[in-house]
This record gives C-alpha cells, sequence and structure tokens, in this order.
C-alpha cells in the first residue's frame, strides 16, 4: 500500500488514533525531515474551518496523553511492521494480547508484526523482540531487523554506513547499513540439525532434514527444514508435482496445514520455491504466526540454503518474493548467510491503548 493510501486508512480510526504520514523512502523520523518534503499531518488534510470546541481539542489531544503509545510504521517488501521505542525499558511497552489487536487490518493499524527496540545486553548495542500478528513471539525477523537498523539510525541522526550489534532470539545480527540506503545482515549460522530446527522429521542427509517426505493433503512433498533461528520448512515441490507454479498455489488452504502439522513442534514458516535459474529463485511464503506475507528476510535466507543442500543453486542467489527481491548468500568460509534489501518508514503515529 502507498504510504498515502496508508494514511487514508489511519485517518479513519476511531478516537483513538492520529497518524502522519512520512515520506516513502528514508524518511528522517521524530525530527523534521531533510531534504524531504515535510510529514504531513493526516487530519490536517480535512476541510473544516470551524473554531476548535474543547471537545474537539481534548480529542486530538489524546494523542499526546501519557497513555498513547507513539509508533512508526515500516516496510521491508512489504513485510510490515509497528516499531515501537522501548529503549527505556525491557519491558515491551505493549502486550502480545494488545499487538494482535494493533495488527489487525481493519480494525488496528495494520501490520504483520510489532517490533520492539530494547536496551542491549551481553555487549549488544540494542536487543530486538518481536510479536508476530497472532500475538506469538517468534526469534528473529529479517525484515524486521532491516528495517530495525534503519530506525537507530534516524532517532540517533546517523548518516552514511553504519552497523549494529543486535541481540535476538536467535542470538547475534549484525545489519549494516549500507551507502544506497539498503541494509545488508549478517544473519549468522543455518541450523540444520532436525531437533535443533526443530522439527520430528528423520534426518536424511547427515544431521540436516534434506527432501524429506511430508503427506499433506494426499500430495508427498518433498520438503528441506532450515533454522535461521526460528523454524522453516522449503518445499520445491512433490512426487506428484516435480515443479511448483508458486503463483498457482492457493497458501491460505495449504499453508495452515504445513504450519501446524505435527512434525513441526514449535509450528513453521514454509516456503514455496520455483528456480528460475542456479541464482534465481523465486519463492511465497506462508509465516508462522502471520500468514500469507509479501516478503520473508530469514525464510529467502533459508531457501537458499535449502535449494544448495539440494544441489539446486549457487550460494548467492537473488530471491524474489511477492513485495520485490532479496540478494542472499550463504559464504563457504565462515558459514554465515547474508541477506542485503530495502527498509524504510511508511508513517508515524500514536495510539491511546
Ligand atoms: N517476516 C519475518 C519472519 C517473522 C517471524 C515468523 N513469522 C516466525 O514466527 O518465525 C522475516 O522477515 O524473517
Amino acid at each position: 500500500m502507498s504510504p498515502a493510501a496508508a494514511a487514508a486508512r489511519v485517518t479513519s480510526f476511531a478516537a483513538n488514533f492520529t497518524t502522519s504520514t512520512a515520506p516513502s523512502s528514508g524518511g528522517r523520523l521524530l525530527r523534521p525531515f531533510c531534504g524531504n518534503p515535510r510529514p504531513r499531518r493526516a487530519v490536517a488534510s480535512m476541510a473544516v474551518s470551524a473554531p476548535k470546541s474543547p471537545a474537539a481539542a481534548s480529542f486530538l489531544e489524546r494523542r499526546e496523553s501519557e497513555r498513547a503509545l507513539h509508533f512508526v510504521k515500516y516496510q521491508g517488501l512489504g513485510n510490515d511492521f509497528i516499531m515501537v521505542d522501548n529503549r527505556d525499558s525491557a519491558v515491551p511497552k505493549v502486550t502480545p494480547e494488545e499487538a494482535a489487536k494493533l495488527c489487525d487490518r481493519n480494525f488496528g493499524i495494520g501490520a504483520d508484526g510489532v517490533i520492539f527496540v530494547m536496551p542491549g545486553v551481553n555487549g549488544a548495542d540494542y536487543t530486538m523482540r518481536i510479536f508476530n500478528s497472532d500475538g506469538s513471539e517468534p526469534e528473529m525477523c529479517g525484515n524486521g531487523v532491516r528495517c530495525f537498523a534503519r530506525f537507530i539510525a534516524e532517532v540517533e541522526n546517523l548518516q552514511g554506513t553504519h552497523s549494529f550489534k543486535i541481540h535476538t532470539g536467535a542470538g547475534l545480527i549484525i545489519p549494516e547499513i549500507q551507502d544506497d540506503g539498503k541494509v545488508k545482515v549478517d544473519m549468522g549460522e543455518p541450523i540444520l540439525y532436525g531437533p535443533d530446527v526443530p522439527t520430528k522429521l528423520p534426518s536424511t542427509k547427515n544431521e540436516a532434514v534434506v527432501k524429506a517426505e511430508l503427506a499433506i493433503d494426499g500430495l508427498a512433498w518433498h520438503v528441506t527444514c532450515v533454522s535461521m533461528g526460528n523454524p522453516h520448512c522449503i518445499t520445491f515441490g512433490s512426487k506428484e508435482l516435480k515443479v511448483l507454479h508458486v503463483d498457482d498455489l492457493k497458501l491460505s488452504d495449504i499453508g495452515p496445514k504445513f504450519e501446524h502439522h505435527e512434525m513441526f513442534p514449535a509450528r513453521t514458516n514454509t516456503e514455496f520455491v520455483e528456480v528460475l535459474s542456479r541464482s534465481h529463485l523465486k519463492m511465497r511464503v506462508w509465516e508462522r504466526g502471520a500468514g500469507a506475507t509479501l516478503a520473508c528476510g530469514t525464510g529467502a535466507c533459508a531457501v537458499v540454503v535449502a535449494a544448495v543442500l539440494e544441489g539446486r543453486a549457487e550460494r548467492k542467489c537473488v530471491v524474489d518474493l511477492p513485495g520485490g527481491p532479496l540478494e542472499i548468500e550463504w559464504r563457504e568460509d565462515n558459514n554465515h548467510v547474508y541477506m542485503t534489501g530495502p527498509a524504510e518508514a511508511v508513517f508515524y503515529g500514536s495510539v491511546v491503548h
């Protein structure tokens, strides 16, 4: 959705919500935008000239009340997040139940998750925590960590190239903001040992679960299981459907059957992949706790690892997602996976909760 459309939707919120729009690319946050148009107050676009009554004034002041939660809406290839500045506390400012309500696309702000920017621990600069749109808490989020890095650069007024050490449920993650504004992230090492992914599927190649069979909907799917801190089940097809045409899949039917399959004790994210060439893959994703999303950064990393393990692709690939492409490299020298892609602020606002 365009920023203008997003702002328009938010203006229709009930009394609890106010927002401002931000430029679509690289907007400055929490202070005037530099070199870009100043953000427009979405509420100011209403053509009402009557003097404010006391009631109207108090209504508008709610956005500054003590109970207001200020947020910035971010997106990375259309995977969108409500970013909360939680740097003053190690306790998230919203509960999982509140997060699910805020993420609701009809009754809330609308997002795939809520991300909290928290104080660092164990030598890290910051801690990232995230709630999925169903309120569950995953270990990591690839698109989210790129948005997180851009948020930090904005609030700390950093220009140019910068990297940060982020403590996450998947360990230390290191995003680096590049000169072109994209964010390259050292996503660490993939986990391939089945019980650690976790999956109950038996290992098929050393200790990894590669091209194992999983019966769903009368098909024998071939799946490879990879954790990037969070669990992923990757499929390039089944015994019956040798090659997948990912655009033909009815994700809302098939996705939940993978997510809740008994072979995945912590549920799973699932990636359906089409090989366009040995360095170009196309995927759609059904995310644990969020459903079909436009992009999944950890998912794209897991897909390249799975493609290499299955002998389908090189270690450096472009992965096309519904929201756009990510560059992924699984390096042989250190076993780390690197992800490069965009992230940007869409709008900011406040909600009384
Ligand atoms: N979209 C994210 C992944 C978010 C977490 C996921 N839904 C889970 O529960 O593991 C990404 O970009 O990696």
